[in-house]
Parts: structure tokens; C-alpha cells; sequence
């Protein structure tokens, strides 16, 4: 079974207008350089495929996998948050469509683990009953991070899913088996030796991988040679108007290496099937290449002229094109009116004048980064991958920015479902937020991944200091920063010892991986909705800045996730050693409650607990209150707590729980209020006297050093409910 929701996780990448080939997408125009433009790849002038002629793939054994110039992409089908899919009015459609394509050969299809939660697999398994085997050809794809199973056990992984793909198929083997993207927590080396296991075990012909950039394909293909197999395919957003792959020389680099291009959403989500208009935009769902349509007027008018001049239908052209660069195209069909029209793509080629009228097209729109081939639209990047692939842009610290310059353009909050309600989010300066359909909120700054609100109740839970920095020139005073990998001033002669007090996590710029919504709660009487949603963000040391990296230089991969339920926040850190040499940290979630007058409240669960005390020269006491009252400047760590134990802020007026925090791996717990004199005195917190606004209990690992082997991860995290 693929699990629910792995859709709504894709949904979320095109939600926050990620794309496949330069991260965020820009709405502004810019003109594709022709000097860019790479002709070693084109398709030899001599061939003019049509629907029956086949191209060798690599496969297992030195055996090719014949298949067509053109594949049906098969994401649409099952799929309810992005198209919308209802089977009694769709599936009819799909057969009907597919008995077309039958006919004339084009039973190449395209589908994943991830599409309509692996409902794309079994209707394509209901297409090819009764037909022989060797008559279709299917692709599927490995979504790496649908369970934790499969997310842990990355090397056994792929052959773990690939079997649940086949039961859903029908199916002893697929033809060719992808990794869906660069997502997978294991390095590239431990995915190759998962997908060579496909091969070796006869689940799949031939396999290769997608939203790769060019570098972590050149790295899986060099894996896969040391198992004595080849990568087949490469798959990419490629169209008319995105065109990096070509541009960037990732398309040259497939054809040295006898890998298959392939490029999906070939006519940018329908905005170059001649349908649409500046008057008849497509859905808002439709995100691949969004841009308004009255900007694609004059390439569609281009397309419009040379359907005529061929008289075929002007998607026909726009495949065509992508034939003619040295791309199979990836074509979402979901009817018989489609399968007609994009058919007409094969048995004839455009003219070298009318390729060059299309690429001299002068407003023409291009991939907006500057990055080419891979990268993140509904697969988020994991930042765990850099440790085989130094070279390559996952992370690229332009990739946050990106977020900023598009979110003018971007609607205020979309929602990610069709029919029950559904949490939203948004992105606003530089900050990812989400609310449920109950009201609940959190606010995340990509800055140190701070969360800087979480609104329950109506009522805001967390202190932020009204003078604190959110322009990224400082760690934020308030919120929840986090600590890594050091925990205070960083000791003497220490590998921590360069970097600034409490590490650099809350001071570098994270990158939003993406969103995922859990179906939960099906409480009596309400239908199931998706009632929490986790936001992860990502952090590796490619990221950082050239002076933290000198300060730090190991190789790590942070995932931080932010889980708002309508009656908690959860935060857990995955701490990844990507290196080879083992590393120690320490880590702490440094949250700022908001209370409403500091005199009213205790601190309990701490009774008989060891605490440092560091206002008093860092001596060791022992705890004999039941309920901390804070009179004073406070500055002290609880060591060796169970985190199962709430620690619970209470109000001493009835001494109802006000907040109570429950740990996983967390074993320390600060308390801090810095108290008249060190507020005053802190050029960010303000004003001076909301120290009684405020108390830090903040869950973490500091009193002694987590070691981390290589290549090993570590999590925890912490889970606080409000006004119980
Ligand atoms: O001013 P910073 O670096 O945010 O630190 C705030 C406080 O954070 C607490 O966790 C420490 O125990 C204090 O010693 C420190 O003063």
C-alpha cells in the first residue's frame, strides 16, 4: 500500500511553486539565450520516429528495453488533489484513451508509487490485463520517503516498494524503475545498490532516476556501474518554454552516457495544448511552468502557425519539438481527445527554421534559476544526498531566496485538497505558514528555521521580543530557535570552539523541503480530514556560510519538522552525519513561552532533579521545589530527565497546567528568564519589562556531546501542548 497523503507531500513542492528543473519558479520573463542552446543533442536529422518506432534503453544484463518516442504520462489518473480525478467520470475515459494509443503503439506509460497514492499503478494495471507482457511498457517510479520503514531501510528500500508497485500493476516486473527524486535520506551509493537489487531479483528491467540534477545522475550512474549495471533514464521538467536540461548540458551529458532523457510535464500542466488563454487560464493546480498565459501569447501563437503549417494540432508541435532536442516526452493523457492529438507528435519533424523560430522567440519564457537539470517540485531535496554529491546544486543557498522574490506573485494561501476542508499555507517574508481548518497556526521563518508564532485557542503561544531581528542579521530573541551544534559558548580546544554562542542553526538559512498532512483523527461523527500538518526544512553544510563551514567543517544533513496538531507542537531534528569521520553535537529547542505575568506562574516535573545553576559559576544543586517560582534571574540546567515526564508550566493562581512539554531523546531542560538587569541589557529584547512576559523551558541534549558515527542519524524532539 502506498501511504495516504505521499500525494498531498508532492502537492505541497507545487503548492509553494517549486519546479522540477530551478527550484522556485519565477513568474518574470526571461529570454532564453539562443547562444545557450546546445544542437550536439538534437536527434539525428535522418530518423523521423513514429508511433511504432522503438529506442534501445539500457537495461539488467546488457538487455535494452525497446520503447517509444513518446510515453502517456499517468500522474492524472487516480490523482484527486491535483486533477481532481473521480473514477466513475475518469476512468472510462482513460480506457478509451488507452485502446487509441493501443492501437497504433504507443503503450509506453509513465506512472509512481506517489500518484493518487499508488491508485495511477492499479488503473494501469487494469489497462494491461490480457495483454502479453512484452506488448506494453510500464515505468514506475520509488517515492523514498512514504514510510519510515522504507525511509530507515534505504538500501533494501527500493525493492521493498517496488514490490507493493507490482501488486498494485498486477505484475512480476516492470520495465524500468525510477527513484522519483533526489529525496532519499541514504546516499546515492545505497540507493544504487537498492536499485541494482531491483534488477538482480527480476523486478525490473532497467532503472534511472528523476528531478536529479546533472552531477547526482553522473553519481548514480557511476554507482550502478560498480554493481555492473547501467542508469537508463534521466527524467526532468523539460518543455518548450523550460528547457535547462538542454541549455545547462544535462540532455549532453545523457547522450554520452547512453541514458535516456526523458522530460515530464512537456506541455507545462496544458498551458501549451492551445487550450488556454489569458481569458481561460488553466487550474490553479496546474503549477508546472505557471506562468500567466498572456506571457506564453506570442510562443503559443509561434506554435499556432507551424500546427497549421502541418495541420496538426499544436501540442502536436510542442512534443515535437522536445523529439526533435533529444527527449522522450512525457505526455499526460487523460482522454481519447487527448490521445488523438498528442498521437499526431510522431511521424514527421519540425523544420531546422521552425525550430529556430521557436527558440528565437524574443519574450520567450525560460527556466527561471540558474541551476539546470534536477532538483525539487513535488520531491523536496533532502540535504542528506550532498555527502556523495559535493559538486552538485542540491541546496543551493539561492534556493531559499528564490521564495522571496517570487511570494508578491504568489496567492496569499492555497489550499492543498479538493473536498473537506484542508490546512493551507503560505509564504510571506522569507516564513512558511500553516493553518488547519480549526484555526490553529505556526509561522516558521526560514531564518534558523525559527518558529516564530503558533497560534491555539485564538491566542498567540509564544513570546517573541518586540525588538527582535527578522531580517536575518541576527538569531531571532523569541520564538523557537534552535541550538546546534553547540549549546552555549562553545568550550575551549573543542571542534565547536570558532562558533558563535548556541551554534549556527538559528542563524542560517534553511530550506523549506516541503509539507505533508496526516490523516488522523477520524473522531466519531467527523469525517476524516487532515488535521496535522508537518512542515520540514532542511539544512546541510553545503549550505552554510563560508565562514560557518570553516568554523564547522563536517559534513551533516539537519531536517528540522514543525508538526502543528489542533492540540500540539511537535518539533524533531534528524541530525544526519554525511561524512566519514564521526562527529559530536549537542542540540536544544530553545522555546519562548508567552505567559502572561512571570509572578503567576511554576515550573513543575523538575522536584529532586540535578541542575547546573549558571548564575552561580555553573555549581551543581539538586531541586527541592515541586513548583519553581522564578523571582530572579534564572539560568539553570535540569540534567537527566525522563522525556516521557511532562515538564509542565502551571499557573500558581489555580495551579492549572498551563503548557506541558514532553520530550523524545531530549534528557536536559533549561529554564531561563533573564530577569531585569541582563533584559535591560540585551540590545534586541524589548521592551524591558516583558521579561515578565516570558519564560525559556527549553528541551535539549547539552550536558554532554551526542557522538554521531558516520553515516548514521540521530532524533529528537520535543511536543508541547497549550492551555490543557
Ligand atoms: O542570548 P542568547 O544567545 O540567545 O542566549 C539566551 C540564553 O539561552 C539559554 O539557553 C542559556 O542558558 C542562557 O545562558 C542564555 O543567556
Amino acid at each position: 500500500m502506498a501511504t495516504p497523503g505521499t500525494q498531498y507531500m508532492m502537492q505541497a513542492g507545487l503548492a509553494t511553486g517549486m519546479s522540477a528543473t530551478a527550484g522556485m519558479h519565477s513568474p518574470h520573463l526571461r529570454p532564453v539565450d539562443p547562444n545557450l542552446n546546445d544542437p550536439a543533442h538534437v536527434l539525428p536529422s535522418d530518423l523521423v520516429p513514429n508511433s511504432q518506432t522503438r529506442m534501445a534503453l539500457h537495461g539488467c544484463g546488457g538487455q535494452d528495453v525497446l520503447i517509444p518516442y513518446l510515453s502517456i504520462g499517468a500522474w492524472s489518473w487516480g490523482d484527486k488533489a491535483t486533477f481532481g480525478y473521480k473514477a466513475t467520470r475518469d476512468l472510462p475515459k482513460i480506457h478509451a484513451a488507452w485502446q487509441k494509443l493501443k492501437s497504433v503503439g504507443l503503450t509506453f506509460v509513465d506512472t509512481a508509487q506517489a500518484y493518487g497514492d499508488g491508485e495511477s499503478e492499479r488503473i494501469c494495471g487494469t489497462l494491461f490485463e490480457g495483454m502479453p507482457r512484452d506488448s506494453f511498457v510500464v515505468q514506475t517510479k520509488w517515492h523514498s520517503t512514504s514510510t519510515i520503514k522504507n525511509t530507515i531501510m534505504q538500501a533494501s528500500g527500493p525493492k521493498m516498494m517496488l514490490q507493493g508497485s507490482l501488486d498494485r500493476l498486477g505484475l512480476e516486473y516492470v520495465d524500468i524503475y525510477l527513484v522519483h527524486g533526489p529525496i532519499h535520506p541514504g546516499n546515492i551509493s545505497t540507493i544504487a545498490k537498492g536499485l541494482a537489487e531491483c534488477m538482480e531479483s527480476g523486478l525490473t528491467r532497467a532503472v534511472g532516476v528523476a528531478n536529479y540534477s546533472t552531477q547526482e545522475m553522473i553519481k548514480m550512474s557511476d554507482e550502478l556501474a560498480k554493481h555492473g549495471h547501467p542508469l537508463g533514464v534521466s527524467q526532468c521538467e523539460y518543455s518548450v518554454i523550460r528547457r535547462l536540461p538542454g541549455t545547462s548540458g544535462m540532455i549532453r551529458e545523457c547522450k554520452r552516457r547512453s541514458i535516456c532523457f526523458q522530460g515530464f510535464a512537456s506541455l507545462a500542466g496544458g498551458r501549451l495544448s492551445g487550450k488556454y488563454s489569458r481569458f481561460n487560464q488553466p487550474g490553479r493546480t496546474m503549477r508546472f511552468s505557471s506562468y500567466p498565459m498572456h506571457m506564453l501569447e506570442p510562443t503559443i501563437a509561434v506554435l499556432k502557425a507551424i500546427a497549421d503549417k502541418h495541420r496538426v494540432p499544436v501540442p502536436a508541435v510542442a512534443l515535437n519539438y522536445s523529439i526533435n532536442k533529444g527527449v522522450v516526452p512525457l505526455v499526460g493523457i487523460r482522454n481519447p481527445e487527448q490521445a488523438d492529438q498528442d498521437m499526431q507528435a510522431l511521424g514527421w519533424r519540425l523544420t531546422k527554421e521552425e525550430i529556430k523560430q521557436i527558440e528565437e522567440l524574443e519574450k520567450r519564457v525560460q527556466s527561471d534559476g540558474e541551476e539546470e537539470g534536477g532538483g525539487a517540485t513535488a520531491i523536496p531535496r533532502h540535504p542528506s544526498l550532498k555527502a556523495d554529491d559535493r559538486s552538485s546544486t542540491i541546496f543551493p543557498p539561492s534556493a531559499t531566496h528564490r521564495i522571496t522574490m517570487d511570494r508578491s506573485k504568489k496567492p496569499a494561501a492555497i489550499g492543498v485538497g479538493a473536498s473537506l476542508p484542508q490546512p493551507t499555507i503560505s509564504i510571506q517574508d522569507n516564513a512558511i505558514s500553516a493553518t488547519l481548518p480549526s484555526g490553529e497556526s505556526v509561522t516558521i521563518q526560514l531564518y534558523g528555521a525559527t518558529v516564530t508564532s503558533w497560534k491555539a485557542n485564538g491566542q498567540e503561544q509564544l513570546f517573541v521580543s518586540q525588538k527582535a531581528h527578522l531580517d536575518g542579521s541576527k538569531p531571532i530573541r523569541g520564538g523557537i530557535p534552535l541550538v546546534f551544534p553547540v549549546f552555549g559558548p562553545p568550550p575551549q580546544n573543542h571542534v565547536t570552539s570558532p562558533l558563535p554562542q548556541h551554534g549556527f542553526a538559528r542563524n542560517s538559512n534553511w530550506e523549506f523541503l516541503g509539507k505533508s498532512s496526516s490523516e488522523s483523527a477520524e473522531t466519531a461523527g467527523q469525517a476524516k480530514a487532515d488535521l496535522a500538518m508537518k512542515l520540514d526544512f532542511g539544512l546541510s553544510h553545503t549550505m552554510l556560510t563560508e565562514e560557518f563551514r570553516k568554523a564547522w567543517p563536517l559534513e551533516f544533513g539537519l531536517v528540522y519538522s514543525v508538526t502543528l496538531t489542533k492540540d500540539t507542537l511537535e518539533t524533531s531534528l534528524q541530525v544526519r552525519n554525511e561524512g566519514t569521520q564521526n562527529f559530536e553535537f549537542q542540540v536544544l529547542m530553545h522555546t519562548y513561552f508567552n505567559i502572561e505575568n512571570i509572578s503567576n506562574v511554576r515550573v513543575k516535573g523538575l522536584d529532586s532533579k540535578t541542575y547546573v545553576d549558571k548564575t552561580r559559576n555553573a555549581t551543581s544543586h539538586t531541586e527541592t521545589s515541586a513548583a519553581l517560582a522564578i523571582t530572579e534571574e534564572t539560568d539553570r540546567v535540569y540534567k537527566e530527565l525522563d522525556p516521557a515526564v511532562p515538564v509542565i508550566i502551571s499557573s500558581a493562581d489555580d495551579d492549572k497546567p498551563i503548557f506541558s512539554l514532553t520530550r523524545k531523546a531530549l534528557t536536559d531542560v533549561v529554564v531561563w528568564n533573564p530577569w531585569i538587569e541582563k533584559a535591560k541589557g540585551m540590545a534586541d529584547f524589548g521592551p524591558d519589562e516583558a521579561y515578565q512576559n516570558m519564560l525559556c523551558v527549553e528541551a535539549g541534549a547539552v550536558s554532554e556531546w551526542q557522538t554521531l558515527e558516520a553515516g548514521e542519524a540521530w532524533e529528537g524532539g520535543q511536543t508541547i501542548k497549550s492551555r490543557l
